[in-house]
């Protein structure tokens, strides 16, 4: 039976009550479950089922029967949406295809539910209708209604149960615009914890910023840690507090996030504590709030840019700098950049005890060139980098001085690690800089400066190897020469008097044989440390090689004479200067020196001075050393004529033209006691050259030794011949000149033995004569070979005594049988007391010491009696006798006999 009015009615009733239930319902599957239920519990349907449309097909999903069996209906149901199928053509595939209500009000009759006929009437389905539900405009699923009767399906109650479609694709609409918002919501929860996450817990300082009021909205842990406020207290306040630059700029960088998504600046904010960080900051727009915000990731990089900077600054500003002016620049940059009080570069000097102040950098203010201690400074000591955020000045006094708080410091090291110096950068205030930030600027800039110094130090090294005599540190010959030609020139133009110096040490070559090298080199190291304290800074000393030195006076005066004695003066004080005793490994050494002077103003050569003051030096020399002389152009006549003379001399010596002459010697008594040999080169038929002109000049020139082989060997021949012949009964010796040159060689004590062996003269008639210069050379190995020789018999006298340094301290040590008194102190007797007194104490010692004492040069009766008053025994001179040839005094020696 077909609903009527009423039953419509009621029906309609029951199925907007239904349909107003369901929309509230707030999920699918309630909603569709329902669907199925209210249609048949409600409505009078026997079935009632909705399927979804998926893959191609539909399969009932949701259902409800008037029985439980009939719900059999629909086991292994599936309806294939192909209009091709035969099952695809029913109303439930067409529903879904066409989008329309598809009604067989006659299961039976209906060739479309040809597929189902069977089965529709096992179950008493008469009628069936299907309804599109819609999604979104898409049919999504089909509900299919079943009545047991066929003609059941009204027009009205087909349009109620379009309406009924109709709620529920609203439904369905509703449930899908739900999902969306809440998976929206979700993503949208999602991405604020996010975002949270990522604001929060960053370890970078974030800030949100209201681009159009520049206020602060929010800012993260990190940002209140890096800024120095406490917690909340940045937000609401303008950016400006942090970066007034910034502030000012944001529209613009509002603009241009808008523009390109982000935008990245560079900035100098101030901090809580007002310290200025260079920092990066990376803006972006906030996607949280309504309102358009701007974060703002702040990255610290003020030790990037910081170093960025420094090695820009070091490469640029020192490219173009060496020496000193690298390192007041390097300090300069250091204090300035860093903005601290001080800066400074070091370098240690000998010893490690002191530094001296490369560059210093003062608050602003350059000095350099200044020792500083190290005790009681944070680099006393260190071999690593320091760092000392503060309180500095209560633990270092040194830096207690400077007020320093804050001092950071690294080593300058050389080859091989040696620290040559220290980078130090230091403040009144605590250090601004953390040690990360600090140390690797400060060791870049160390590199740099241990570069420069090393490279400083080989400059040095080459330039003394160069221009500096190694043994003693002075000038060498090649400086001098360019050094001295310059100084020259400059005088020329001053038009002023200078004086050229050279100087040679008497007797350093007896030292250096007789004592070896080293003791020569002692020596010579010491004599350049006291010429170079004698003179001035702008004088000139180099040592020429040897025991030359070479001196240059510049600036002496505006006239000849005041030169003259300036030059004078300073050369006096060189040579009291080194009448000082030397003491050398263990030995104490007396040396003088032979300084020759010469003069210039204008225009004059350097080689030209240099030859005429080695040329007045040879005439102080033959002046008897520890002399000064000016060279006049004589001189160098003179020089010549001693080159001639060596030359002649040897010529004499190979030739056999020498000769020696005797000069007796004799006792208070009258008796001839001995005699002196003395050398004679005759000159001309009646003359001679005299012995001080040729024996300096053979001791210079090295002759002197087989010149006084030469002696020794004629001597003792004579010695040994007279004493064959009987002439030297009586006689207490022959006595023999020995230079020092002579005595020092090494070989001395054997030559002597060899000669009188050879000569078979008894070694008690030989009397050697040494000069005082000899005994106080080296007074070891003088005692030693002046031992071995008494041994054999030889004896031995100091000749001109009291005109040398004579002690009584190496007398006493000395094994000397007498003492000869010199011609100097006998001539002046008469008239000079000074020189009465002289010998009077030298014949007092003489007899205290018990040396026999010979005057010599008597030519006086007046002489002979005030010797003989006291207590001298032996005299040799005029008065007595000249020198005479061999046979002359052969024949005295007979008449003596005879007589
Ligand atoms: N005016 C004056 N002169 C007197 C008188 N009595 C002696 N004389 C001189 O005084 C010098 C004494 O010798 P000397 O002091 O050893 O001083 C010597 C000696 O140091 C050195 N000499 C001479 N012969 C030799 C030698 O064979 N070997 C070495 N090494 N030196 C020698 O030359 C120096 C000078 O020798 P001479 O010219 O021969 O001069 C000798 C001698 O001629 C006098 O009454 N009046």
């Amino acid at each position: 039976m077909n609903l009527d009015a009423k039953g419509l009615r009621a029906l309609y009733d029951t199925l907007a009550a239904v349909n107003r239930a369901l929309v509230r319902v707030t999920d699918e599957r309630t909603l569709l479950t329902g669907l199925c239920r209210a249609v048949v519990e409600r409505a009078g349907f026997r079935l009632a089922w909705v399927g979804r449309v998926e893959g191609g097909r539909i399969t009932p999903d949701f259902r409800a029967a008037a029985e439980e069996a009939v719900l059999g209906y629909l086991d292994d149901l599936t309806i294939p949406l192909d209009p091709d199928l035969p099952a695809g053509r029913g109303p439930v595939a067409t529903a879904a295809r066409e989008g329309r209500a598809v009604v067989v009000n006659d299961c039976q009759a209906s060739p479309i539910m040809a597929p189902w006929k069977r089965q529709a009437a096992r179950y008493g389905l008469g009628a069936v209708a299907s309804f599109p539900l819609y999604r979104e405009g898409q049919v999504v699923a089909v509900l299919a209604v079943y009545a047991g009767k066929a003609g059941y399906f009204t027009e009205d109650l087909i349009e109620m149960l379009e309406d009924l479609a109709c709620g529920i694709s609203y439904a369905l609409n509703h449930f899908a615009a739900e999902r969306r918002r809440a998976a929206a919501e979700k993503k949208l929860e999602e991405s604020e914890a996010r975002y949270r996450q990522l604001f929060k817990g960053c370890g970078l300082a974030k800030l949100l910023v209201d681009p159009e009021t520049a206020t602060i909205v929010a800012a993260n842990p990190k940002a209140y840690a890096f800024y120095h406020y406490p917690e909340k207290a940045l937000v609401g306040r303008s950016l400006a507090i942090i970066d007034p630059e910034g502030a000012g700029r944001l529209p613009e960088i509002h603009r241009r996030v808008q523009d390109q998504g982000w935008t990245v600046r560079y900035a100098r904010h101030r901090l809580g504590n007002g310290q200025i960080r260079e920092v990066e900051i990376h803006h972006g727009l906030s996607g949280v709030a309504d309102k358009p915000l701007l974060y703002k990731v702040v990255l610290d990089v003020s030790f990037q840019r910081c170093m960025a900077r420094f090695i820009h600054l070091l490469a640029v500003e020192t490219a173009d700098k060496i020496g000193s002016d690298f390192f007041t620049t390097t300090v300069h940059l250091l204090g300035e950049e860093l903005q601290v009080a001080y800066a400074l570069v070091s370098r240690l000097d000998e010893g490690g005890k002191t530094a001296t102040a490369l560059a210093f950098y003062d608050r602003g203010r350059m000095e350099e060139n200044f020792h500083y201690p190290l005790a009681g400074s944070p680099c006393e000591g260190a071999s690593g980098p320091i760092y000392l955020r503060s309180g500095v000045k209560e633990r270092y006094p040194t830096a207690a001085k400077w007020g320093v708080e804050g001092y950071a410091g690294v080593p300058l090291r050389g080859a091989g690690g040696r620290i040559l110096g220290y980078l130090v950068v230091a403040d009144t205030a605590p250090l601004q800089l953390e040690r990360e930030e600090v140390l690797p600027l400060l060791e870049l800039y160390a590199l740099r400066a241990a570069a420069e110094l090393r490279r400083i130090e080989s400059a040095r090294e080459i330039e003394r190897l160069a221009f500096y005599d190694p043994l003693t540190g002075l000038p060498n010959r090649r400086f001098f020469c360019e050094q001295a030609a310059r100084m020259l020139a400059a005088a020329a133009r001053q038009q002023g008097w200078g004086a050229l110096l050279f100087l040679d040490l008497d007797n350093f070559k007896v030292l250096n044989d007789a004592r070896g090298h080293e003791a020569g080199d002692r020596l010579l190291i010491q004599v350049a440390g006291r010429l170079r304290s004698q003179l001035r800074q702008e004088d000139l000393v180099a040592r020429l090689g040897g025991d030359e030195f070479v001196i240059l006076l510049p600036a002496l005066g505006g006239d000849e004479t005041t030169a003259a004695q300036h030059a004078e003066a300073v050369a006096e004080k060189i040579l009291d200067s080194l009448a000082v005793e030397f003491q050398a490994g263990g030995y104490t050494y007396r040396t003088s020196a032979s300084i020759g002077v010469t003069l210039f103003a204008g225009e004059k050569s350097l080689e030209e001075l240099l030859k005429q003051a080695d040329a007045a030096m040879y005439r102080a020399k033959a002046a008897g050393r520890n002399a000064i002389r000016f060279y006049h152009p004589e001189m160098q006549r003179s020089v010549d004529a001693r080159l001639e003379l060596e030359k002649a001399l040897r010529r004499a010596l190979e030739q056999g033209d020498l000769e020696l002459h005797y000069q007796p010697q004799h006792c208070a008594a009258g008796r001839l006691a001995g005699a002196e040999a003395l050398l004679r080169w005759p000159h001309s038929q009646r003359d001679f050259v005299p012995p001080n002109a040729f024996i300096p000049v053979a001791e210079e020139s090295g002759l002197i030794l087989p010149l006084g082989r030469w002696v020794l060997e004629t001597a003792c021949r004579q010695i040994s011949r007279w004493h064959r012949e009987g002439l030297l009964a009586g006689i207490d010796h022959i006595a023999v000149n020995i230079s020092p040159r002579q005595f020092h060689q090494p070989g001395f004590v054997a030559e002597v033995e060899a000669v009188l062996a050879a000569s078979g003269a008894p070694p008690q008639k030989l009397m050697l004569e040494l000069t005082e210069g000899i005994l106080i050379e080296d007074v070891t190995d003088t005692i030693a070979k002046m031992e071995a020789l008494r041994k054999a018999g030889v004896r031995f006298s100091i000749d001109d005594f009291g005109t040398g340094y004579s002690s009584l301290l190496y007398l006493k040590r000395l094994p000397l049988d007498e003492l000869k008194i010199d011609r100097s102190f006998v001539s002046d007797l008469e008239t000079d007391s000074n020189d009465r007194a002289i010998v009077e104490t030298i014949l007092a010692m003489a007899r205290h010491l018990k040396l026999a004492v010979v005057a010599e040069g008597v030519e006086t009766e007046f002489q002979r009696d005030f010797l003989q008053r006291h207590g001298c025994r032996f005299y040799q001179g005029w008065f007595y006798g000249k020198p005479l040839p061999a046979a002359e005094f052969r024949a005295h020696l007979r008449r003596r006999l005879s007589a």
